[in-house]
């Protein structure tokens, strides 16, 4: 009778415990979070209980993407986030919406953005939602991880984006185009006039990465790229079902279908890793290999003397962090420049000759880059219009002071990447127009209002790779083709995670060398 009442008791007790946890996550923290920014005078329109403004944006942006753009026009804040610049107009330029239960703040004031990004970077990070929407797709992969784990994390892979290891992988880009181009080439050879050119960026990027990280086991790699790229799709719509509490752990289609793809592309992941150590063990290797995978291996086997240790799974989870991060926003930096080269022919030429005059007929190497100026202004101007990461989110997990703000524990703050790329009053009055000259001063101060790539400690890992990849595969492209934008082509951004376009870019190819 007595045990019976103890279980009762803590039965109750645990129950109690939930149920007040509960309360605290969906209503009390969340009002309390509001009621100190109504304070300091921010405010944003009313949330409903548990949806948020979930939505009033999807119906938003579902209206202003209904149509797509007349013309290749590249004001597209109010079209991509039309929330935003309502919100704006009604609340000012700093304001807060829910996102489901999460509130977020958003800012553009440049000097809040680079205090935030720069101070906090440990102090901030990735929220408990966004975690939750990556979780069975990157997991705690770089990209997601926070707090003391990042910070070694992020040491452990460092290495790998630096100096002379970061020239090492200009080879492999240089043959993954070549393949391309000749792709490319024997199709305009029989007959084919017009492209989508987004697919062979997506599938460009998709190889290079892929050998960047599993080297020699690259073809095994592309398995597990179709399955990843499929998982991704599916975890892409988890934000909008996140906010039924619970919801995860159903047995729905949905859930079942990503939990299958999860195992399959780790079962595939542990065969590589699997076979690396048996290579090693019985001697037919040195090492675990020179490639991203090898040298995470080689760190697992260290004693990590921080008291951090990198375990099979987070090793998993970062071949998949480095196959997202790196392999969608490149492609789409490649199209959106491609289509902006397409549709400015006197650019296009422009980077052509530059291209010829540096390159002088030989493949581009990592030499040459530095030297590859207007092509370098392209780029950027590229990445300022159609930056592929669209917001930047961070959340406090303790109080901290932003400027004269103070941003309780808890609350999200959101940096509309594009907004801030797109602002006239940062820019000039021609901030919708392309002009790579803009990039020609060194006057447009990096990291403040020009944040593609994020900004302080936790900026972009993959930066200088990006940015090689991009010369590289445009130098060798536009010394071998010109290009013009086919009249099939709709000019449509839109988001799903990155800015893409809705139907890809469609072009005529005519080979220079035929
Ligand atoms: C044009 C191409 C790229 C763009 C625009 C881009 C943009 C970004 C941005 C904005 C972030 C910060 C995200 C955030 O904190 O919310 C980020 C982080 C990251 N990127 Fe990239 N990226 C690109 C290419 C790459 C490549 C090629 C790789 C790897 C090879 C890569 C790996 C990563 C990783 C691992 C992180 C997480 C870093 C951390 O949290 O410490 N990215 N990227």
């Amino acid at each position: 009778m007595v045990v019976l009442a103890i279980l009762l008791v803590i039965l109750f007790l645990l129950f109690f415990k939930v149920a007040l946890e509960t309360l605290s996550c969906y209503y009390l923290t969340p009002r309390r979070i509001k009621r100190i920014m109504a304070r300091q005078g921010v405010h944003g329109p009313k949330p409903r209980p548990l949806m948020g403004n979930i939505l009033e944006m999807a119906s938003l942006i579902s209206q202003s993407i209904s149509r797509d753009l007349d013309t290749i026009n590249h004001d597209i804040v109010g079209r991509l986030l039309p929330h935003y610049v309502l919100w704006t107009k009604t609340y000012g330029k700093r304001f807060i919406y829910w996102n489901g239960i999460e509130p977020r703040m958003c800012i553009t004031e440049t000097e809040l953005i680079k205090e935030l990004l720069t101070k906090y970077s440990t102090k901030a990070g990735k929220s408990w939602q966004q975690q939750q929407g990556s979780k069975h797709f990157i997991g705690r992969g770089l990209l997601m991880a926070n707090g003391q784990d990042w910070y070694h994390q992020r040491h452990i892979v460092a290495p790998a984006f630096i100096g002379s290891k970061l020239k090492s992988y200009a080879g492999n880009m240089v043959e993954c185009t070549k393949k391309m181009l000749q792709t490319l080439q024997s199709e305009v050879e029989s007959g084919q006039t017009e492209f989508e050119i987004g697919e062979y960026m997506t599938r460009l990027t998709a190889d290079i990465i892929l050998r960047t990280e599993f080297g020699s086991c690259y073809e095994k790699g592309k398995h597990i790229f179709d399955l990843l790229t499929k998982l991704q799709r599916l975890c892409a719509q988890a934000s909008r079902r996140l906010w039924f509490p619970g919801s995860r752990l159903l047995p729905s289609k949905y859930n079942r279908e990503i939990k299958s793809l999860k195992t399959e592309v780790e079962r595939m992941l542990q065969k590589i890793i699997q076979s690396r150590k048996d290579c090693l063990e019985i001697g037919r290797s040195h090492s675990f290999g020179n490639d991203l995978l090898g040298m995470l291996l080689n760190e697992m086997q260290k004693k990590g003397g921080s008291g951090f240790s990198l375990s099979q799974q987070l090793i998993m989870d970062e071949c998949k962090t480095f196959f997202f991060a790196g392999h969608e926003t490149s492609a789409l930096l490649l199209t959106w420049t491609i289509m902006l080269l397409a549709s400015n022919p006197t650019w296009q030429e422009k980077v052509r000759a530059e291209v010829n005059q540096v390159c002088n007929g030989d493949t581009p190497s990592v030499d040459h880059l530095s030297s590859l100026t207007l092509l370098n202004m392209v780029i950027n101007e590229s990445l300022r219009l159609y930056p592929p990461a669209t917001l930047l989110p961070r959340m406090a997990f303790e109080d901290i002071k932003l400027g004269d703000l103070h941003i309780p524990k808890g609350l999200s703050i959101w940096i509309p990447v594009l907004a801030i790329h797109h602002s006239e009053e940062l820019w000039g009055k021609d901030a919708n127009e392309f002009n790579p000259d803009r990039f020609m001063s060194k006057s447009f101060a990096p990291g403040k209002h020009f944040i593609p790539f994020a900004a302080g400690p936790r900026n972009c890992i993959g930066q200088t790779f990006a940015m090689m990849e991009a010369k590289i595969v445009l130098a060798m492209l536009i010394s071998r083709f010109r290009f013009t934008i086919s009249d099939s082509y709709r000019h449509a951004p839109v988001t799903v995670l990155t800015i893409k376009p809705k139907y890809g870019v469609q072009l005529y190819l005519n080979s220079l060398n035929p």
